[in-house]
C-alpha cells in the first residue's frame, strides 16, 4: 500500500476502479456508476477531514438495531462550510449533477469506524432524486451494487481516499449499494483493508421538489 493509504493497483491494465459481473452490465452502467480517483488533491482531503473532525468529534458511534442499514457510524448533516470546502463541493456539483437538478440543502457526512459497514439498500426515492455523489476520505473501501431484480448482476467500485463516486439513474434506482465490512472487503482478489472512513455525500432532490419544500429528508436518506 502506498504511503497515504492509496492502494498500489495502478500496475493493473484497464480501468481499475470498477469491476462487474460481465461486460453488458459494465457497459450499461458506464455513465451511471462512475468513480473518479484522485478527485481531491492531498491538500483538499486534509481541508475536508480537518473541518469535519470538529463536527464529528462530539458525536458517539452508533451500533444500532439488527435491521438498521448502517452499523458502527456517526453522522451529521452539514450546511455551513468553510470557503475552501465550498469550492470543493462546487466542483462536485459541476461534475456530478445536471443543470436542471437541485441539491438537498445540507450535505450528509458519514463517519464509519474501521468495523463499520453499510448493508445493501436503495436510498429513499421519496427524499432523494436521481443522483448521489460521494467523496471518500481516510480509508479505502469497496462499494458493491447489486441489481434488485437480478442478483447475478453486480458492480464493485473501489473507493480510495480522495475519490469521488457518482450513482445516477439506473445505478441509483435499480441496484442496491453497500459498503463492505472489513472481513469482506476485497476488490476482486485485492484485499482492501478497512480503516475509519468518512464520506461526504451530495444528493439531488426528487424531481419536482423545491429546496424549500417541507418534508426535508432525514439524515440517512
Ligand atoms: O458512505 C457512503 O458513501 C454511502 C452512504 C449511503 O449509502 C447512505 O447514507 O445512504
Ligand atoms: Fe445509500
Ligand atoms: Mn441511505
Amino acid at each position: 500500500m502506498a504511503g497515504n493509504g492509496r492502494l498500489a493497483l495502478r500496475t493493473l491494465p484497464g480501468p481499475n476502479w470498477v469491476r462487474g459481473s460481465g461486460p453488458a452490465v459494465l457497459s450499461r452502467l458506464r455513465d451511471a456508476a462512475v468513480v473518479r480517483p484522485n478527485f481531491l488533491s492531498a491538500a483538499e482531503e486534509e481541508t475536508l477531514s480537518h473541518e469535519l473532525e470538529s463536527d464529528l468529534r462530539r458525536r458517539r458511534y452508533e451500533y444500532d438495531h439488527w435491521d438498521a442499514a448502517i452499523h458502527g457510524f456517526r453522522e451529521t448533516e452539514k450546511s455551513r462550510w468553510s470557503e475552501a470546502s465550498r469550492a470543493i463541493l462546487q466542483r462536485v456539483k459541476a461534475v456530478a449533477f445536471g443543470p436542471g437538478q437541485t441539491l438537498l440543502s445540507s450535505v450528509h457526512v458519514l463517519d464509519l469506524e474501521p468495523r463499520g459497514y453499510i448493508k445493501p439498500h436503495v436510498d429513499s426515492i421519496k427524499f432523494c432524486g436521481a443522483t448521489i455523489a460521494g467523496l471518500s476520505l481516510l480509508s479505502p473501501s469497496v462499494m458493491r451494487l447489486v441489481h434488485t431484480q437480478e442478483p447475478g448482476e453486480w458492480l464493485e467500485l473501489l473507493l480510495e481516499p480522495g475519490s469521488l463516486y457518482i450513482l445516477r439513474d439506473s445505478a441509483r434506482y435499480d441496484f442496491s449499494h453497500e459498503i463492505l465490512r472489513d472481513e469482506e472487503s476485497f476488490f476482486g482478489e485485492h484485499r482492501v483493508p478497512r480503516g475509519r472512513r468518512i464520506s461526504v455525500i451530495c444528493r439531488s432532490l426528487p424531481e419536482g421538489m423545491g429546496p424549500g419544500d417541507p418534508g426535508q429528508p432525514p439524515a440517512a436518506c
